[in-house]
């Protein structure tokens, strides 16, 4: 159950939690080193150890006809939900999708930045313990905006094949290609390439602390979207809050995994005792009681705090993946928030409706990464290309100065071609307007 700690104790829990995650660290290198010697052999090796399934090289690939056909074995209401899910979402990525920026400066340069997507992506969907339908939405409706041509999809095997919904989301946006290899195996197969599984440009989706680890690993062979882990939540909630709304959102995010955390932070001592009632009843009523019950008490946590500037202080120092502020006139408190995944405003933004269809992608940056990093969106399937093409007069008024510069770095291949441009040697720095 949610243990009610002081500031210290929760960032101890924070600190051990990490530092478990790096134990993760030496089994995915065993698994890289596998999977770069061996190749298929290697993932079929794996998948028997750790997802307990056989595969071979023939079954690796999920067949198209079953993405195609997915529709007959989902109801007509599920169906509708990820309609919608899709149209919401591709709209809200359209609005955001970065714009090429191109402008003249004053001499009659023309200057700015060009996008263009990556060619190929390969998508982890996540699918240990649940599966995500609402994932491949999430990963890939934004890479369909951006524009990428060649979409790649990985998901751990079960004895049965994959949620038909998880092959509808699929079959949505119009990807063909599934392979049904998981956990940090399936990152390095689409980093590095096996005889099956394609090499790509870019890998993104969540997953466990395994599959985020060797999606570390392999940032910089290919891009990465980020370190999308564990889920996390901390909900801000004073006494306008209701406990059991709070109690149900910070089981939302401990159902998903053992490594989870969900914590709250109160000024109102009663609200955290409420809220821990309401867990208490809800944890025995839940198919994931355990899940929630174990990452509640070994990672979560409620604290006491003064009022609302301090507990987003803490938040700040947390960087959750996802905030909640659960208290009077949440809005006044937005520029105060520093460092979150996804900030969710008033006792009506669930978490929940943020996960499967409000439009935001619900792939964020866990483990403290949202001090520098982002939730998932078009901007991270497109790369930004400079275009510079000076004019005559551009290129008098400037060079003089850029030719001073290549002289203090000692760079004379650098001062050469400008001189030669300009006929004869500089007589210094004054550009003209
Ligand atoms: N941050 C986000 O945006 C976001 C979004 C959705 C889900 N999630 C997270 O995704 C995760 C889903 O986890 P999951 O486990 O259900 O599915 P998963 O697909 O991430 O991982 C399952 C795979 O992990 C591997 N694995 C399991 N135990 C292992 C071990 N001991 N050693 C090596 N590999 C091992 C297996 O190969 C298995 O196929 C949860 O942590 C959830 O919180 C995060
Ligand atoms: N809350 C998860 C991100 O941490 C995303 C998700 C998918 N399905 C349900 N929830
Ligand atoms: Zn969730």
């Amino acid at each position: 159950m949610l243990p009610v700690l002081t500031e210290h104790e929760l960032f101890e829990r924070l600190r051990k939690r990490a530092q478990s995650f790096e134990k993760a660290r030496d089994a995915v290198k065993k698994i890289k080193e596998m999977v770069l010697s061996s190749g298929d052999d290697a993932l079929i090796r794996l998948t028997s150890e750790l997802d307990g399934v056989t595969l071979n090289k023939n079954t690796m690939r999920f067949p198209a006809k079953g993405i195609e056909e997915s529709e007959k074995s989902i109801s007509p209401s599920l169906k509708k939900a990820m309609d919608l899910a899709f149209e919401r979402i591709f709209d809200f990525h359209e609005r955001i999708k970065p714009q090429n920026k191109l402008f003249f400066d004053n001499y009659g340069n023309l200057m700015g930045k060009i996008y263009k997507p990556v060619e190929s992506v390969g998508v982890y969907i996540p699918g240990g313990s649940a599966a995500y339908p609402s994932s491949v939405l999430m990963n890939i409706v934004p890479a369909l905006v951006a524009g990428v041509k060649k979409i790649v999809a990985v998901t751990p095997p079960k004895a049965e094949p994959p949620h038909p919904a998880v092959l509808y989301a699929l079959k949505l946006c119009n990807v063909t290609e599934l392979y049904t290899v998981g956990g940090a195996q399936a990152i390095f197969a689409l980093a590095y390439g096996t005889e099956t599984i394609p090499r790509v440009d870019k890998i993104v989706g969540p997953g466990n602390v395994y599959v985020a680890e060797a999606k570390r690993e392999v940032s910089g062979v290919v891009g990465i979207d980020g370190f999308a882990g564990p889920s996390e939540v901390v909900v801000i909630a004073d006494s306008s809050a209701n406990p059991r709304w709070v109690a149900a959102d910070l089981l939302a995010q401990a159902e998903h995994d053992e490594n989870a955390t969900s914590i709250l932070l109160s000024c109102d001592e009663s609200l955290i005792e409420e809220v821990r009632i309401a867990l208490q009843s809800f944890l025995a009523t839940l198919e994931s009681g355990k899940t929630a019950s174990s990452s509640l008490s070994k990672w979560g946590g409620a604290i006491k705090v003064k009022d609302v500037y301090e507990a987003i202080e803490i938040s700040n120092r947390i960087a959750p993946e996802h905030l909640e502020l659960m208290v009077k006139n949440p809005r006044t408190y937005i520029g105060y928030i520093k460092n979150a995944g996804a900030v969710f405003l008033g006792p009506f933004s669930a978490e929940a409706l943020g996960d499967y269809i409000l439009g935001p992608s619900h792939v964020l940056p866990t483990s403290g990464t949202s001090r520098f990093s982002s939730g998932l969106s078009a901007e991270n399937f497109m790369k930004a290309t400079s275009l510079i093409s000076a004019t005559p007069a551009g290129f008098f008024a400037l060079s003089p100065c850029a030719g001073e510069i290549a002289k203090a770095e000692g760079l004379p291949a650098h001062y050469l071609s400008l001189k030669i441009r300009n006929g004869r040697e500089f007589a210094g720095c004054e550009p003209r307007h």
